[in-house]
């Protein structure tokens, strides 16, 4: 997932003439979305003031359509003003009054009841979340990439553009942080088809959704698009609520896929790996090592006593250390080596790209900061110990790699624990 390089927005601001209402939204917004501070005001000058206090922190303005000081919508004018996102608040909404909220270029409006509470809601989570999430928007025009680039920035996503299919597959090939393809298929050189084709080679359409656009009516374009491998479609004359829909229905599925991937293959009481994601990935890793000759190492590991934990404090203390230790493998291991609880009190982690002195020293870091660590319990603090054995790989499947670490944490056991062997 990419990281924010800038101060998250952690403000909103509630605007409405009615107590009652803004009360409960505010305190709706308090309880639901606990990472905002939530400012809520009756008038356009309270919000001003606001605006220039907290400039730059305010996720969205939401805000009534009538104010006591102010004229019909122009609260809503002056968020666009200040490039904050306006959410408007109405009580009836005639096609006329609809109108005039959607000029303001608000990014959604919602009825003052319990369901539109709750749509609110929905909408701000959605917006810090969006934050987290980058688009790619490839189309050979410069003005529409523009135009598409304000409206998914108004939702607070992160944008790139592509002006060709090329340089969009080269993106994509050297970054793994795009969330969403936008594509045009209209481009000079490479078309949006092939362009579709070849993301399909690299991502399934639930890894990488991919949106098919087209500035022509032609009906045969969206049954092609789509039988290409694009999840979606829509024709350049969208309206913005149309186009706000169609992006963030397909990122609530992509986040729901990612979700039950990440359910699948975490273990639900460290956040680890578990051994369903380890075994392919080890896999791939022993195959990277062997086509690009680099170094592997495999260690596993296992907190020595466990069971007098769990007979001396109780299971629950046994977790907690379990969690402890696994926070400290998480410190310790880089991210791009592959951790993992198998099962139990064992872990394992493969260290690639490294030299036996180098696994040898982060390993004996991580015995080190286990037996230092308190594991905080409620009468007292208690702390673990963990054996580990640690294979070189030379040339080895990994069946016999961890047949030959687990040999070696044998023998660390068997010499007394709390210690590192080497195969
Ligand atoms: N609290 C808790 N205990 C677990 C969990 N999974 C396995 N265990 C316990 O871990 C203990 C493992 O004990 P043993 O395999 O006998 O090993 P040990 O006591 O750690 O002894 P050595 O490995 O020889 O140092 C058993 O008591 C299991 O019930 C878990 O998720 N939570």
């Amino acid at each position: 997932m990419p990281r924010l390089n800038r101060a998250p927005r952690s403000r909103i601001l509630v605007v409405d003439n009615s107590m009652f209402f803004r009360d409960v939204l505010a305190e709706t917004l308090r309880t639901q979305v606990k990472a905002l501070a939530i400012d809520s005001v009756k008038s356009r000058q309270e919000a001003c003031q606001l605006l220039q206090e907290h400039k730059g922190h305010y996720l969205a303005v939401i805000s009534g359509l009538m104010l006591e000081d102010a004229a019909e919508c122009e609260m809503l004018a002056i968020a666009l003003e200040e490039q904050v996102p306006a959410i408007a608040l109405t009580s009836s909404l005639d096609a006329e009054t609809r109108q005039k909220v959607m000029d303001k270029d608000v990014i959604d409006y919602f009825f003052k009841d319990q369901d539109g509470l709750q749509d609110v809601v929905s909408l701000v989570t959605r917006l810090l979340r969006n934050e987290q999430h980058k688009i790619l928007v490839v189309d050979d025009s410069p003005t529409y990439c523009t135009y598409l680039k304000v409206l998914l920035q108004r939702q607070h996503y992160q944008v790139i553009s592509a002006f060709t299919g090329e340089e969009a597959v080269d993106m994509l090939s050297r970054s793994n942080d795009i969330s969403l393809v936008l594509l045009d298929y209209q481009l000079p050189g490479m078309s949006g088809y092939d362009v579709i084709r070849r993301i399909r080679k690299q991502f399934t359409s639930a890894q990488l959704p991919v949106i098919g656009v087209s500035g022509q009516m032609d009906q045969q374009i969206p049954a092609q698009i789509l039988k290409c491998g694009a999840n979606d479609f829509m024709y350049k004359g969208f309206t913005v609520e149309e186009f706000y829909s169609r992006i963030n229905n397909m990122m609530d599925l992509l986040i729901s896929v990612r979700e039950l991937q990440d359910a699948a293959y975490k273990d639900f009481l460290t956040g680890l790996h578990n051994r369903q994601y380890f075994y392919p990935h080890a896999n791939t890793l022993i195959k990277q090592s062997d086509e690009e000759h680099i170094s592997m190492g495999l260690a596993m590991m296992d907190i020595d006593h466990f069971k007098n934990v769990n007979d001396t404090y109780g299971h629950n203390a046994g977790d907690e250390a379990l969690k402890v230790v696994a926070d400290q493998l998480k410190e310790h291991i880089r991210s791009e080596d592959l951790l993992a609880r198998l099962g139990g009190e064992e872990f394992c982690v493969i260290f690639s790209d490294m030299t036996p002195d180098q696994m040898r020293q982060r390993l004996e870091t991580i015995r080190q900061s286990i037996e230092n660590t308190d594991i905080p319990l409620s009468e007292q603090n208690i702390s673990v110990t963990i054996s580990m054995g640690l294979c070189i790989r030379q040339s080895e499947d990994l069946e016999t790699l961890m047949e030959n670490a687990d040999q070696a944490l044998y023998q660390a056991k068997a010499s007394g624990r709390n210690q590192l062997v080497q195969h």
